[in-house]
């Protein structure tokens, strides 16, 4: 199985990495606009196999899309992360005009491709790369809700002083500091509710620090993040490509579920070999209904200023 990584910079990088120590790929292409940069990272990663032990083949290309033929699966982190004290909305102006043409390029060489949308503004990019190709819905997934729901659970598992891979969680909405929404009152400690252990507003304090996850390690690192983000698109990829139909929450096209239309946003989807392979439609309560609507709103209101770039 081939995947090809568009951008090899923090995040295309250590998805790279993810794939091929933990073998979910049998080669991955890292392409890059910077000459000689997607062709280092390659090399380095592949002078580790030895020492963890993997057999995958990682590749690099200098902006040659004919490399990256008939890849199974697509990831774009191509564009520019956010600064300390921006948000990902801001991204926008350099970030469409980017992804729109390497969605472009990657399909000449990759037609029947999965494209796994990475860059922000995420849920806006997604739905550009829908309209710009044209791809049935099943083949665009927008990542941004495995890490997000990963945070959550980070911050759960911290307020409960008990490991993460105990916790269950989900996080919803738009990939923005203002549109996540955690699903608290589905949240669990193996099984119970954790309303059971914690009081609400500590609960709160969770839902709030994992809106502005991002933000936060952006204002500590002085860029975005990666290594959570890149574990986090590979898991996704993953699910793809050993058909695993795990359930992730993605930004997706919606058709009338949790009551949009025409907008890419995270729900939760089985993700599979075909990709986005169901929409699970989960009873939100009338205060989530409300947010989602609200996210959904905000989502809307930037894909407005995609007019020009998919004029
Ligand atoms: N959806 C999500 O959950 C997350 C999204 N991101 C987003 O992912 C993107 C990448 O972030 P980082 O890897 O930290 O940035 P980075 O700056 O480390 O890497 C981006 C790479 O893209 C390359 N690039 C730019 N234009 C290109 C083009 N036309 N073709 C090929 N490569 C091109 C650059 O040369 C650079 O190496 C950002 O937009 C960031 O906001 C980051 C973390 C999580
Ligand atoms: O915060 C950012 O700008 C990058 C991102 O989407 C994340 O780490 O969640």
């Amino acid at each position: 199985m081939k995947v090809t990584i568009v951008g090899a910079g923090n995040v295309g990088a250590t998805c790279a990495d993810v794939i091929s120590y933990r073998g979910i790929a049998s080669e991955v292409v890292l392409l890059d606009i910077k000459e000689g940069f997607a062709e280092g990272k390659a090399m380095d990663i592949m002078q580790c196999a030895t020492t963890t032990g993997f057999n995958t083949r990682v590749s690099g290309s200098t902006n040659d899309y004919s490399k990256t033929a008939g890849s199974d699966v697509v990831v774009i982190t191509s564009g520019i992360p956010r600064k300390p004290g921006m948000t990902r909305e801001e991204l926008i102006g350099i970030n469409a005009g980017i992804v729109k043409s390497v969605a472009e390029n990657v399909l000449k060489y990759s037609p029947d491709t999965i494209i796994v949308v990475v860059s922000n503004p995420m849920d806006t990019m997604t739905y550009l790369t829908l309209k710009a190709t044209g791809l049935p819905k099943n083949r665009i997934i927008g990542m941004g809700g495995a890490l997000d729901s990963s945070r959550f659970k980070y911050y759960l598992s911290k307020a409960l002083d008990k490991p993460s891979n105990d916790v269950q969680g989900m996080v919803i909405g738009g990939h923005g500091d203002t549109t996540m929404i955690p699903l608290t009152r589905l949240a669990s400690y193996n099984g119970s509710p954790v309303s059971n252990f914690l009081a609400q507003d500590v609960l709160d304090k969770v839902a709030a620090d994992t809106m502005v996850g991002g933000a936060t390690l952006t204002g500590l690192l002085g860029t975005s993040a990666w290594y959570a983000p890149g574990a986090s698109v590979a898991y996704l990829v993953d699910s793809i490509l050993n058909d695993q139909k795990r359930m992730i929450p993605c930004s997706v096209y919606l058709e009338g579920e949790y009551g949009q239309n025409d907008i890419c946003i995270g729900v939760p989807c089985i993700i599979g070999k075909n990709g986005i392979e169901e929409i699970v439609a989960i009873a939100l309560n009338d205060a989530e209904k409300a947010l989602f609507a609200k996210s959904a709103d905000a989502v809307r209101t930037m894909n407005g200023d995609l007019k020009s770039v998919l004029a």
